[in-house]
């Protein structure tokens, strides 16, 4: 039986995220998937698993309520999965959050024309910054909920995902704007800048390469993904859902010099949906696993080598294993 835990899967527009496009999929391919909806708000996790019993009425599908940038949640959480189930093949890290992002419109113009374009219509590049928050826990929202709450989970889970015999696989939806230059060892929780989502991706980049030097001799491996540019959401916090649609035929016309213009969920979800059908042992633990879309409309799945080394990632494990120390004392 498999059985799969999916972090962040509300149903909050009538589309949902790259989440629940995941769930579509993956009840499509496999009616006897077991999925268990790790979800901060009940009422749109319902509302979410109905969403799928509709298409699906025979799937199975628990919740869990999660909020993962709470710690005492993630450690609730865990437990409450602990005791329902004994073993997870697949745990896919989804949730992630960019609060009040700003677009630099004068990089945007000066981008247009300076021979980068592509590059920076695939990665945002130089063109977004956020201002974070700090959590009841002490630490910073975006590192709490993109990094560092995964991190207590997977290691919460520890006992469900290592079994003798048996691989698993975690899977983190990372982002094409991860950028070294954005993360520093020095300050984790990117206190000190403005690009905490790039910094926060970027770590999880190193931390899967960490988890799979620590854990791959004990049978789970650790994989990330990018989605590519999706509507959901997230970018409709970024700009308009209006002002999306209406430049629509323009990102189709982008779509083909870059084809990470993705753009629906569907699309997004390819790469998560590809490495469930993957053998875990054969994944490259350096490479980010891509969700492309033609400009004909084709996905396909492009692993491309991540900008990360070992040393790195290893700091930044010692660091976050610090720091669970400290919260598992103050809890
Ligand atoms: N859209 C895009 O272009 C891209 C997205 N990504 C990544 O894809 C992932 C999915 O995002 P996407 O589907 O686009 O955006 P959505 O905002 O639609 O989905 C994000 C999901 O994360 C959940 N979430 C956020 N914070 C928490 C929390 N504290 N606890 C539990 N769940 C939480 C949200 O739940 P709720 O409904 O309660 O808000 C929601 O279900 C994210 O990690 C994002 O960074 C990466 C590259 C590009
Ligand atoms: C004509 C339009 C396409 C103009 C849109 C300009 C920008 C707002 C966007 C260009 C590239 C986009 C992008 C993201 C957000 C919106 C853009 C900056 C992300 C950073 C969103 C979150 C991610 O994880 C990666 C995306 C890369 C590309």
């Amino acid at each position: 039986m498999i059985r799969s835990l999916h972090c962040g899967q509300d149903l909050k527009t009538v589309t949902g995220g790259i989440g629940l496009a995941l769930c579509e999929r993956l009840l499509s391919h496999d009616a006897q998937v077991q999925l268990c909806l790790a979800c901060r708000n009940g009422q749109r996790a319902e509302a979410a698993r109905q969403a799928l019993l509709v298409s699906h009425p025979q799937a199975h599908i628990s919740l869990v309520q999660l909020d993962v940038g709470s710690m005492h949640s993630v450690f609730k959480a865990a437990q409450e999965v602990r005791q329902r189930y004994n073993r997870l093949d697949y745990l896919y890290l989804n949730a992630g959050i960019m609060p009040n992002p700003q677009v630099d419109h004068k990089a945007f113009y000066k981008g247009l024309f300076s021979g980068k374009a592509v590059h920076m219509f695939s990665t945002g590049e130089g063109l977004l910054t956020q201002k974070d928050e700090v959590t009841s826990d002490g630490l910073q929202q975006v590192f709490a909920t993109n990094l560092f709450g995964h991190f207590i989970l997977v290691r919460e889970l520890e006992p469900l995902l290592c079994r003798p015999g048996n691989s698993s696989l975690i899977i983190w939806t990372s982002s094409s704007n991860a950028r070294r230059s954005a993360f520093s060892l020095d300050d984790l929780q990117h206190k000190q800048g403005n690009e905490s989502y790039s910094s926060s991706k970027y770590a999880s980049d190193l931390l899967s390469l960490a988890f799979n030097r620590h854990y791959n001799s004990k049978g789970l491996y650790s994989s990330v993904i990018c989605p590519g540019l999706v509507m959901t959401n997230l970018t409709y916090g970024i700009l308009p859902s209006f002002f999306w649609t209406l430049i629509m035929p323009i990102m189709w016309l982008i779509r083909i010099f870059t084809n990470t213009f993705t753009l629906t969920p569907y699309n997004g979800a390819e790469a998560l949906f590809w490495l469930f059908k993957q053998k875990p042992e054969a994944l490259d633990p350096m490479a980010k696993y891509h969700s492309l879309t033609s400009g004909l409309g084709n996905n396909y799945t492009q692993p491309c080598k991540m900008d990360i080394d070992d040393i790195m990632a290893e700091t930044l494990y010692e660091k976050l294993l610090d720091l669970e120390d400290a919260i598992r004392k103050k809890l």
